[in-house]
């Protein structure tokens, strides 16, 4: 196994990797350090799942589960980049170009029918949304900007929205019948094995059995009313017309894989309801499945005149819809994985409230967000700045976050146990003992589930959250709401842990909507806080505040420390970005920014250096904390027009940076000796590489493939600069 393992990914982190990757393993092996790749790639993963269909020389080994164990080992040095949490049309979608590549895959069965489909189908299943974080993520996490990342933003800050008193945008959320107003929770006095059983008038049905929970898991159930859901979407989409605002769902259906579609569907059928009444039995002829968007339906009915023309009239009577793409014609609807809350709100936030509209112009907008668990962060960060106007990232503090997330927490460990509900009955757990641990009535269409979270990630988090205030000295506090069953569990876990360390005056406790309050007038203060928070908290606000404080979250320095002592590093906090690969397939630009990658490589050489005693590393290390440093001094991050410099000139220039504080320090001869060259060859080159790689820009280009592109045509793309090729080897 390499010291260091560097995962190939998709979309534009794994475009800029094919630039920057070769840089890290020639400076590496300087110092005896091997950076190995593992491929968790929707396309890698999709090839490995599958080898009984491929041919010898196709076949793929499983590198999703060898990283899974490898996170369980003391050894583990991983950098984890952004991979794609695929929806059901982009599996489709990077299925049908590695058949058309000559892999035989089977395809996906969209209405398995045969024992043999549905092998296949639950084997593409467990391919689809998040389906590698959950598996590597066997630690917490403590997300914060670097300070020259901060400190850069303060002195350059980015352009914000305004935010006026009289803006129409506003989040709407369930008053009832939601996750958040039914949720139970417990936790267990000792290990236990449960069951989920569905009892009816006809009968028992067996949802789920065999679960097994240590002692000490905080166990949750609760369930989603369909009929109220349908009854709010009806009612927002009349609200929404009768605002003038424009109709945007946020959800997360690629963490939430299993609730989030089914959701997302529903307002699919909502917004269009005048034509699922009448048109009901032919569109479900036609396979239409609203689950998977209005994309996809509109595909389906392609050809069919009185239907398309019934939508039309439809969509006509309907309030306008936020777009994702509105030259295209892309709606909010059209794929469940294009908008993602986390990564769509703040963008919205930072935009004044603002999002785009089918007329291409920017609008105010209603924010329907169904689940009220989170809701109230988003609609109290709206009213505060409708109320204060828009942050000034010039004096604003910082908000950094200490998450937990080891083994699967919370909701987003729940996609197991999640069912949408048959039959009406009611949905019980019960324990090996006989124990009920839960007993929630529900009706046909109901969505039920159950997360948990276990207590040695709980105590663990708690821990960091201790060690990261000590750090830091700032204000802290722990986003839990003691009316919430699963958040009184957790305080019940919180409170002693703090008075046994004799830290309890350090924290503060408090519920989602008056934290986000108190952390934004901590930061408009100038002044900085740590939000201590659950999974799905960790996920929103690492990019809510970054996308306010920095512009964007891919900035961000993203530690994972592994509960058996490894290392995992996520670069930024965002995603594969996939508008990037479009530009640069377009246009031969990646905006990409790799700033992310800069940081994760800074801290995993360090722990590289402290967990196997090997100082050039942390030589290399220290370096790549000056050639951040140099990035950000020197403005050399990539911009967002073609013709200016990209994501190729910012890895020339850390490369330069990086060898001119190797060649500089005194810590290594070795190192500086053999570093002082290679600084003085990219110096020198600096002309005939910076044309280079401006040369290549304005044209389209051939990546041999979206999901699965060709590895020369990509490095031909990314590595255009044969003066710096030279240079690197
Ligand atoms: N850790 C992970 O593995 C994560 C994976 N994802 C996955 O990523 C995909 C896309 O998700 P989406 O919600 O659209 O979020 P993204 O974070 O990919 O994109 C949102 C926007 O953020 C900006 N952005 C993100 N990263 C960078 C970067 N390094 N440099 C410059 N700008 C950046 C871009 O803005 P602009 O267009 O203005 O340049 C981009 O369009 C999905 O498949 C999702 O599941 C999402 C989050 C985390
Ligand atoms: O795994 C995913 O689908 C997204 C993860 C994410 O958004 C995050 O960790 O911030
Ligand atoms: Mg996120």
């Amino acid at each position: 196994m390499s010291d260091i393992i560097y995962t190939k990914v998709d979309e534009a982190p794994e475009l800029a990797s094919a630039s920057f990757l070769p840089i890290i393993q020639k400076f590496a092996a300087a110092a005896g350090v091997s950076v190995g790749t593992k491929d968790i790639s929707l396309a890698g993963r999709i090839l490995a799942t599958f080898p009984e269909f491929l041919k010898e020389d196709q076949r793929q080994s499983d590198d999703l589960a060898e990283l899974g164990q490898l996170v369980k080992s003391a050894d583990a040095n991983v950098i984890k980049l952004p991979n794609i949490s695929a929806s059901v049309p982009q599996l489709v979608a990077a299925v049908k170009e590695l058949q058309a590549q000559g892999f035989a895959l089977p395809d996906y069965p969209e209405a398995p029918a045969t024992d043999a489909e549905k092998a296949v189908r639950a084997k593409y299943d467990g391919l689809k949304g998040s389906a590698v974080n959950p598996v590597l993520r066997e630690g917490n996490s403590d997300r914060r900007a670097a300070k020259a990342v901060k400190s850069f933003a303060q002195k350059n800050p980015h352009r914000m929205g305004e935010w006026t008193a009289d803006s129409k945008t506003k989040v709407s959320a369930m008053s009832g019948g939601d996750f958040f107003s039914n949720e139970v929770s417990t936790t267990l006095a000792k290990e236990s094995t449960a069951k989920i059983v569905l009892e009816t008038a006809a009968g028992e049905a067996v949802l789920k059995d065999g679960l097994t929970y240590p002692a000490g898991t905080v166990v949750d159930a609760t369930f989603m009313s369909a009929a109220a859901l349908k009854s709010f979407l009806a009612d927002q989409i009349e609200q929404t017309k009768a605002d003038g605002t424009l109709f945007s769902l946020h959800m997360k259906a690629t963490m939430m894989k299993v609730s989030d579609p089914i959701i997302f569907g529903h307002a699919v059928k909502a917004f269009l309801a005048p034509v699922f009444e009448k048109h009901g039995a032919a569109l479900a002829e036609l396979g239409v499945n609203p689950n998977q968007g209005l994309g996809d339906l509109l595909a389906r009915v392609d050809g069919n005149a009185e239907i398309k023309a019934d939508i039309d009239a439809c969509m006509a009577s309907r309030p306008p819809m936020y777009m994702v793409d509105s030259d295209k014609g892309i709606t909010n609807l059209h794929v469940s994985s294009d908008v993602i809350i986390d990564a769509s709100m703040p963008a919205l936030i930072r935009a004044g409230g603002k999002g785009w509209g089918p007329d291409g112009k920017e609008g105010d907008s209603n924010c329907v967000i169904p689940d009220n668990s989170y809701a109230p962060v988003y609609d109290e960060s709206v009213k505060f700045f409708k109320e204060n106007g828009k942050l000034n990232p010039v004096i604003a503090g910082t908000v950094q976050n200490v998450g937990l997330m080891a083994q699967k927490a919370e909701e987003y460990g729940s996609h197991p146990t999640t069912f949408e509900i048959a039959e009406a009955g009611t949905v019980k757990m019960i324990l090996d003992d006989g124990t009920v641990l839960s007993e929630l009535k529900v009706e046909a269409g109901d969505i039920w589930r159950s997360a948990s979270a276990r207590k040695a990630p709980i105590e663990d988090w708690v821990n960091l959250a201790i060690d990261r205030q000590k750090a830091e000295g700032c204000s802290a506090i722990f986003w839990l709401d003691a009316a919430r069953a699963h958040d009184a569990e957790l305080i019940a876990y919180v409170k002693p842990i703090l008075e046994a360390k004799g830290v309890a005056d350090k924290f503060e406790i408090m519920a989602p909507r008056e934290a986000t309050r108190a952390s934004l007038e901590t930061i408009t203060k100038g002044e900085n806080t740590i939000a201590i928070t659950g999974n799905v908290l960790r996920d929103y606000l690492t990019d809510l505040f970054p996308i306010l404080e920095l512009a964007t979250s891919a900035k961000m320095l993203s530690i994972v420390k592994l509960m058996n002592g490894g290392g995992l590093f996520e670069t930024g906090a965002g995603g594969s970005a996939p508008k990037h690969v479009q530009q640069l397939a377009e246009e031969n630009h990646l905006r990409w920014d790799s700033l992310g990658e800069f940081c994760a490589l800074g801290e995993s050489l360090t722990f590289l250096a402290d967990a196997k005693g090997n100082e050039k590393a942390r030589v290399l290390g220290q370096a790549v904390d000056a050639a951040t440093q140099g990035i950000l001094d020197n403005d050399r991050s990539p911009s967002r027009k073609v013709g200016e410099p990209d994501n190729r000139d910012s890895h020339y220039w850390f490369a330069r940076y990086w060898a001119e504080a190797l060649a500089a320090q005194s810590d290594d001869a070795e190192l500086a000796e053999h570093f002082a060259p290679i600084a003085q060859a990219l110096a020198t080159g600096e002309a005939a590489i910076l044309a280079e790689l401006a040369a290549a820009q304005g044209p389209a280009v051939d990546l041999g493939g979206y999901y699965h592109g060709d590895a020369a045509k990509t490095a031909a793309v990314m590595r255009p600069s044969a003066t710096l090729n030279k240079i690197i080897g």
